[in-house]
């Protein structure tokens, strides 16, 4: 049973299979990683697989990812590829749900605003129903976007936020608030076990090349030769997480006994302008940086704090963007076809 709930679970969950307590069949454990086609789902299983004792089943529609980041372990025997949109019911067996299952891009999540918050309301009432079913374990990749434009900085988990319920990007972030409640509300009914993780921005190799997030941006714009797109006003600020960090907090936290929230993220923040001038320092000097429009409600500010992380899941990020940004650019490179002059 999870500890550390803010209101209390009143029912235990139900049991899983008799099979598991058998002394003749001794079964893995059955991962499903929804949207494990994408950026950070995809890591997520190359790091599940490595442990002989886990099968994965990976359910994606293929909106934002691809075969292609799961293309080593496509006909591996511990490994099963489902095309399933997660907006309607998911009927199998397992032990764990790591619910990943939505676009994480600005752009993509804006690009069909009622599919993004059926995704994420829909999409995460038939993970719980299904983990009610089965008795398995949820976790849900909730975001930093449910502090909205944050006026409490660096934003611990107890802060509520600052959200707008009408603008473009509430199908995202009010989507996820209410997958945040959904959790809660199946915890505290039906006694499920949650795990509610707030990931701040993330980076890394397999991000989408026109994904149009702005690491993935400057990455492909500096290598491409163009000039770095830095919106207004550019002192913004975010904190950008390395994938192996974020993909270790994950497990952690699936693992540990806590239901959260808690934020994952590195707290090292940097405001636009200095994250070009960083790409264009360790990329390509030669481009130049200019400045053009944003888009509504873009916020602030943005760094997590990371305390309950560390003292409760025993986490901290180790890579620094300029050690990150290296192993992306590679990354980019092979897949753009620029090879690095010597
Ligand atoms: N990367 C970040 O910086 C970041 C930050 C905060 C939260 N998150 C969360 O982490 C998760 C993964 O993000 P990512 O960066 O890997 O994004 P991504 O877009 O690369 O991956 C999302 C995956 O979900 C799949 N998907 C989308 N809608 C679906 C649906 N209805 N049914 C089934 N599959 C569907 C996509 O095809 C894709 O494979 C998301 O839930 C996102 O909200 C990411
Ligand atoms: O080319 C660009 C793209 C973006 N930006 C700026 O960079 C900042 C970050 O923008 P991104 O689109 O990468 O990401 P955001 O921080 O807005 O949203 C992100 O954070 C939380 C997650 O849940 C979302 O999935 C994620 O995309 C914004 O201030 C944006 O205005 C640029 O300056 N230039």
């Amino acid at each position: 049973m999870a500890t550390n709930s803010s209101n209390g679970a009143t029912k235990q969950p139900p049991m899983p299979s008799p099979l598991r307590f058998s002394k003749f069949f001794q079964s893995n454990m059955r991962i499903l990683v929804t949207g494990g086609a994408g950026f950070i789902g995809s890591h997520l299983v190359d790091r599940l697989m490595e442990n002989e004792k886990n099968e994965v089943v990976v359910a994606d529609n293929f909106f934002t990812g691809s075969k292609d980041n799961l293309k080593k372990w496509i006909g591996h025997p511990r490994f099963e590829l489902i095309r399933h949109d997660v907006t309607e019911q998911l009927l199998i067996e397992v032990d764990q749900i790591y619910h990943l299952a939505c676009p994480a891009s600005p752009i993509f999540y804006k690009y069909n605003p009622v599919k993004t918050i059926k995704t994420n309301v829909i999409g995460t009432l038939n993970m719980l129903g299904l983990a009610k079913r089965v008795g398995a374990r949820i976790l849900l990749t909730s975001t930093s976007e449910v502090y909205g434009d944050p006026l409490v900085h660096p934003q611990p988990e107890s802060y509520w936020g600052n959200v707008n319920p009408i603008g473009v990007r509430s199908c995202y972030d009010e989507g996820k608030r209410v997958a945040e409640t959904l959790m809660f509300d199946y915890h505290r009914q039906h006694g499920i076990e949650i795990r509610i993780a707030r990931i701040f921005n993330t980076y890394g190799p397999r991000m989408n090349i026109d994904d149009g997030r702005v690491v993935s941006n400057f990455i492909a714009q500096a290598l491409r030769g163009e000039a770095l797109t830095v919106q207004v006003p550019g002192t913004q600020t975010r904190s950008f997480c390395y994938v192996s960090d974020m993909v270790d907090g994950l497990i952690r936290l699936m693992e540990g006994e806590n239901t959260g929230p808690i934020n994952i993220g590195n707290p090292g923040e940097f405001t636009m302008i200095e994250l070009a001038e960083n790409v264009k320092e360790l990329i390509n000097p030669a481009v130049e940086i200019k400045m053009v429009e944003n888009t509504p409600d873009d916020p602030r500010q943005r760094k997590p704090d990371i305390t309950k992380a560390k003292e409760l899941l025993g986490w901290e990020p180790k890579v620094k963007l300029r050690d990150g940004l290296p192993l992306m650019e590679e990354d980019f490179r092979l897949r753009l076809g620029v090879p690095k002059k010597n």
